[in-house]
């Protein structure tokens, strides 16, 4: 793993040279953050996406088995989609499979979106089920913004530039007063998706966004990279946390088009 000097507000880049070096690294620093969170609060509030949850599963091995305390773990999700637990296209599945049904979480404290609703009442309950959370602390509260305050929030992103369903070019990315909101025209299906909001992303703590492959390459540069004010303002590019820290963990081919990234390379080779 090497870090990459970023563009200034950007975050901490981290390139990788596999993806197994990448869940490697990705394990250690959530089990860290966790281990902060524990001592600091008594709770660790985490919040999944899709697509990249896949690579926490060096979580469920050793040493995390025994030295992470997962029964101070509430887990969320930033993003999920308006069908069936047991569908395909679900995050929570996803989830479950990879990760949940490995892990010694309590059931209770897996907080998934009601799959029963439509889009916008399953927008506003997981909203109100958060509120309640942040009333007795479960999950903290921000002294800069009128949002609650994730211990991380485990973004991926889309070739495109999405992160969680805030997708480009959609009023989804304006909204300021909701917490968790929908959409019904995501242009990758399924199009009904609810979504963690842009001011909930930017008053967590830590926020992770996770992208390997070549077809992520010009992505990661538009919303890492100092391109100007002509370029198209991507969604991952307006993660900005306030207070929190932002990482990205990416692998050498979504690096690839990153200023630095040659320099990097020959230092790889040395
Ligand atoms: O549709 C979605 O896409 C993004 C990116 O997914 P990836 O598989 O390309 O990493 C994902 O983060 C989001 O949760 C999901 O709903």
């Amino acid at each position: 793993m090497a870090l990459l000097e970023s563009n200034k507000n950007r975050g901490e880049v981290r390139i990788h040279e596999s993806l197994e070096e990448l869940s490697t690294d990705l394990a250690d620093y959530i089990a860290e953050l966790s281990e902060t969170s524990v001592k600091e609060r008594g709770f660790f509030a985490i919040a999944l996406s899709g697509g990249s949850i896949t690579l926490m599963r060096n979580l469920c091995g050793a040493p995390y088995n025994k030295t992470v305390d997962w029964s101070k773990w509430y887990i969320f999700w930033a993003d999920e989609r308006v069908v069936a637990k047991s569908h395909v296209d679900s995050n929570y599945k996803l989830a479950k499979d990879h990760l949940l049904s490995k892990l010694p979480i309590i059931p209770s404290h897996v907080h998934s979106i009601n799959d029963s609703l439509t889009a916008e009442e399953a927008a506003n309950e997981y909203e109100f089920v958060i509120r309640q959370l942040v009333r007795t602390r479960v999950v903290n509260v921000s002294d800069v913004s009128d949002c609650p305050k994730f211990d991380l929030i485990l973004l991926g992103m889309g070739p495109d530039g999405h992160v969680a369903s805030l997708i480009p070019d959609h009023p989804v990315l304006e909204e300021k007063n909701e917490w968790v909101t929908f959409i019904t025209t995501c242009p990758k299906p399924p199009p009904e998706r609810i979504t963690f909001t842009l001011p909930v992303i930017n008053s967590a703590a830590n926020v992770a966004v996770v992208a390997t492959g070549g077809g992520k390459a010009e992505a990661a540069r538009l919303a890492i990279d100092d391109v100007g004010p002509e370029c198209p303002v991507l969604p991952a590019r307006m993660i900005e946390p306030i207070v929190g820290k932002l990482v990205w963990f990416l692998d050498n081919q979504a690096a690839s088009k990153l200023k630095g990234f040659s320099q990097f390379v020959d230092y790889q080779m040395f």
